[in-house]
């Protein structure tokens, strides 16, 4: 007899998996390798940004009451005491209808509390001539005035980008406290699976999942252990699972999790007395989903079926990743968009569909990839986010609204939008 699964709502399943993903811990690295990881601790700015009142402008840094009264038929003259460029100070307080030449960055000399733009004055021999009067506090850039010495900027847990690592340079972090990072373990099972350089014989197909999901986890920084490719063999794969969990902090495999004579993956986690988390999930693709886990190990047994895999790899691998790496945003981001076709009929379980996202005179609008069944693998390759059509007993028509849910977004667009 067939055993019955029992499907449970993605929702539930997405908890499941996030209550088993836990941190690594934390340790030290170069600011040049930190892209792409997570903050270990909040950065908390070391002193006041900038760090003195500075020149926003190339000009002359003046005392503004010495502007009063300038106007077109009434143009005030200043001379000019000295020059300061970028990286440099000045070594003289200015005094009565003096002026400093300064320069875009320059620390703002002692009494100065004005820069008048170069293109608002007129040189002469010697100094220049204004023709409008300046406010104090004009044209300067304040120390503090981005942040303060004390002030929380970016929390723990957040992921570092380029401005991260900007913000992290600015108060000198050589080395920065991250979360570490789980090195994952994949195989792919099925003895239909060819190399991907073999050619086709009869009945076989090349491993298409395992190199996408080294994909998957390249695109977050996770280094992982291949072991590669394994036949529907109860006993070898066994022996490829449990040496792959011990070397690795998680295990992804493909294939074998559903109800065939070789779909070993029950087998095998009940041999290794793991626990399984769901088998049956209330989604398509990827309703045969399955989540173990052993210790502190989880064990994602993504479908066989390529879009299947794929989507349950973005719904609970990858959020469970960014939790280990303690992530504080592991979700993929959601946005309301019109529906590009029509899905008339009713479907039991949630499905996820490859789309691609796009501004239209209409609003947002989110056109379905091509052929989207769970075998697909042509319409993964296209497209930049997932659109969600909750289960239920009505239809989609084109033009409904709906959730999207964003993909990486490596793939931009052929045309300037703004
Ligand atoms: N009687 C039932 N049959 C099936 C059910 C069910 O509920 N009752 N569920 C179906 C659904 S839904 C899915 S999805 C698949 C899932 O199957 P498995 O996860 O066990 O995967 P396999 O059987 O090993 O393979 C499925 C399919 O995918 C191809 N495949 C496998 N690995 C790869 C790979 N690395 N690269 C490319 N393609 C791969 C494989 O050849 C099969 O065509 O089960 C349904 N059946
Ligand atoms: O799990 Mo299957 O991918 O639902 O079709
Ligand atoms: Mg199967």
């Amino acid at each position: 007899m067939v055993e019955m699964r029992k499907p449970i709502p993605v929702a539930d399943a997405v908890r499941l998996v996030m209550e088993h993903a836990m941190p690594l811990g934390t340790e030290m690295i170069d600011l040049e390798q930190v892209y792409g990881r997570v903050l270990a601790e909040p950065i908390i700015a070391k002193h006041d940004v900038p760090p003195f009142d500075r020149s926003p402008y190339d000009g002359f840094a003046i005392r503004s009451l010495d502007s009063a009264g300038a106007a077109g038929d009434n143009r005030v003259s200043l001379t000019v005491i000295g020059e300061i460029g970028a990286g440099y100070v000045g070594d003289k307080p200015i005094g009565e209808k003096e002026a400093y030449r300064i320069m875009t960055g320059a620390q703002i000399p002692e009494n100065a509390d004005a820069v008048v733009m170069l293109e608002q004055a007129i040189e002469m021999d010697g100094g220049f001539t204004l023709r409008k009067p300046f406010e104090a506090g004009e044209n300067i850039s304040y120390k503090g005035e981005d942040a303060k010495e004390g002030e929380l900027l970016i929390e723990t847990g957040s992921l570092v980008h380029p401005g991260t690592i900007a913000l992290l340079a600015t108060f000198g972090y050589a080395q920065v406290k991250v979360a570490k990072r789980p090195v994952a373990g994949i195989l792919s099972t099925g003895t239909e699976l060819l190399e991907v350089e073999d050619e086709l014989v009869p009945g076989k197909i090349r491993n298409s999942n395992g190199p996408m999901i080294k994909g998957q986890l390249n695109r977050m920084g996770i280094a992982y252990r291949s072991y590669g490719m394994a036949a529907d063999d109860l006993d070898a794969c066994t022996s490829i699972v449990e040496q792959a969990i011990a070397e690795s902090d998680f295990l992804i495999t493909t294939g074998g999790v559903s109800v065939g004579d070789y779909d070993h993956l029950p087998a095998i986690y009940e041999r290794l007395g793991a626990e399984v988390l769901f088998n049956k999930v209330a989604m398509r693709p990827g309703s045969v989903t399955t989540v173990a886990v052993l210790g502190n190990k989880l064990l994602f047994g993504l479908s066989g079926n390529p879009s299947a895999c794929f989507t349950g790899f973005e719904l609970f691998t990858r959020p469970a990743i960014l939790a280990m790496m303690g992530g504080t945003a592991p979700f993929m981001p959601r946005m309301t968009a019109k529906l590009g076709e029509d899905f008339t009929k009713p479907n039991p379980f949630t499905r996820f569909i490859r789309a691609t996202w796009t501004f239209t005179e209409a609003g947002i609008e989110a056109v379905p990839a091509g052929f989207n069944k769970s075998n697909a693998v042509s319409s993964i390759a296209r497209g930049n986010c997932l659109i969600v059509l909750p289960s239920g007993t009505r239809g989609y028509g084109m033009g409904d609204e709906i959730d999207i849910l964003l993909l990486g977004s490596e793939q931009g667009v052929s045309e300037w939008t703004l």
